[in-house]
């Protein structure tokens, strides 16, 4: 090793990069610290709203900046500025690295990557099977590579955790021929959340991971449930697309595919116009107005009837896939909640475990209701199947592994560090 040259930069920032939405933190790897995180909402709307929320010492406290922000580079371009103020820019020395969550990795990414211009392309390749995604984690990578030409910059994949799946839950019942051609098959997203969550599972649980069958349940916005057999994925709800499975806040989850041809041939829908309404206008909304389950279980407490109908469908469907990998798994020790609704819906957790003692699985009211950041079990004691919630960190993942790939104890001396990042093995 060559000699050192000043202390190492340490600081990894990462962006999460949602279809109109930025999440992104900025992380003091020394010591898993978090120095700044926040939130651009709204993209490409006139009321677009930055939270930033600097954490560091006498930074102050949280500050909102509402005003159109029209893309993803604007978007970066605002957190950059917000970063700033707080003296922790992106031309900072300190950082060593910028992490960045990609949707959809194809089959080709089984892990995280350096990106440079082919792995840029692969992922722009990509942009039809994860439409609503991709193009906002691109223009994300574009605007960071063009502010940091010289950091490193890494890919961390949705789907990685997926590619463990065995052939016959990856792919569909289609002719081969066809679907090879075109890689139609099942890659499933939120993997860097659902690997997370079991592993946390695990560590409540205080048993070791590869010893658990876990069903995982990231139920967000856009909602997947994963089958976790010793920490490796053998099914996931969501397929070629992050459309397929649980109905979702805007996405409608499984239906026939039929659908879409009656639709044609009926209503003479196009095709881009069948998946604006599968991707952006059904689920939640399309069944009462509303994609946020805060909003819909207010509207059921008042007696509103779509609301009720909305929830309904939704847990219904929920337990058809808990069922369902119970039965893939044969065994299960927890059924694991997490990302925004399965972290604070206790309405929707219970609903979805409610009869469901002959899988042993049940919920405690009281347990349930409890308001916490913190990992906890939600059933009774005499439980058979543990039923937990834990809150995913899908950032410090993507922080974790970025810098595991290109920390100062991986990669050489600061003089070669501007040296062309590695393409993928
Ligand atoms: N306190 C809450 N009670 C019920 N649902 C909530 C609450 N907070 C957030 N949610 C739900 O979580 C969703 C956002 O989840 P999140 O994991 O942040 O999604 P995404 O990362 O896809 O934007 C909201 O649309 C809403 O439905
Ligand atoms: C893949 C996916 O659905 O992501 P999100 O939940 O962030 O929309
Ligand atoms: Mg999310």
């Amino acid at each position: 090793m060559s000699t050192e040259q000043g202390p190492r930069p340490h600081r990894v920032l990462v962006l999460n990069s949602g279809s109109s939405s930025v999440k992104y933190q900025l992380l003091d790897m020394a010591d898993a610290r978090r120095l700044a995180v926040g939130l651009v909402e709204r993209i490409g709307e006139e009321t677009s709203r930055l939270v930033h929320t600097p954490l560091t010492e006498g930074a102050g406290g949280e500050r909102e900046v509402t005003g159109r922000v029209a893309d993803h580079r604007e978007a970066l371009e605002a957190v950059a500025a917000e970063l700033a103020k707080d003296g922790l820019g992106l031309d900072s020395p300190e950082l060593a690295a910028i992490g960045h969550r990609v949707v959809h990795g194809g089959r080709q990414f089984t892990r995280p990557t350096v990106i440079d211009d082919a792995v840029l392309a692969e992922i722009e390749r990509l942009v039809p099977v994860a439409p609503l995604h991709n193009p906002a984690n691109l223009m994300g990578i574009r605007t960071a590579r063009r502010m940091r030409p010289d950091l490193p910059q890494v890919a961390v994949f949705d789907t990685t955790f997926h590619t463990t799946m065995p052939e016959y839950a990856a792919r569909y019942p289609i002719e081969r021929e066809t679907a090879d051609a075109h890689r139609v098959r099942r890659y499933g997203f939120h993997g860097t959340s659902h690997g997370y969550v079991a592993r946390k599972a695990a560590e409540l649980l205080d048993r070791p991971l590869a010893e658990l069958n876990l069903i995982t349940l990231h139920l967000g916005n856009g909602a997947s449930a994963a089958a976790v057999r010793g920490g490796i994925c053998v099914d996931t709800s969501m397929g070629l697309t992050p459309l397929e499975g649980l109905m979702m806040g805007t996405r409608s989850g499984d239906v026939d595919p039929a659908v879409v041809f009656h639709l044609r041939r009926v209503a003479g829908m196009e095709t881009d116009e069948t998946d604006a309404l599968l991707n952006q206008r059904s689920g939640l909304l399309g069944i009462c107005g509303d994609n946020d389950m805060r909003e819909i279980t207010r509207r059921m407490d008042e007696g509103d009837e779509d609301a009720r109908l909305a929830f309904d469908m939704y847990v219904h469907r929920l337990k058809k896939y808990i069922g369902a990998y119970a039965a893939v798994l044969g065994r299960v020790d927890a059924v694991v909640f997490t990302a925004g609704v399965g972290e604070n819906a206790a309405a929707v957790r219970q609903a979805a475990v409610e009869g469901l003692e002959g899988f042993g699985m049940a919920v405690d009211r009281e347990l349930n209701a409890v308001r916490s950041g913190a990992p906890r079990l939600i059933s009774p004691g005499s439980s058979r199947v543990a039923v937990a919630v834990v809150p995913t960190d899908e950032e410090l993942e993507i922080a974790e592994q970025t810098y595991a790939l290109v920390g100062p104890d991986t990669r050489p001396a600061p003089e070669s560090a501007d040296s062309p990042a590695t393409p993928p093995g």
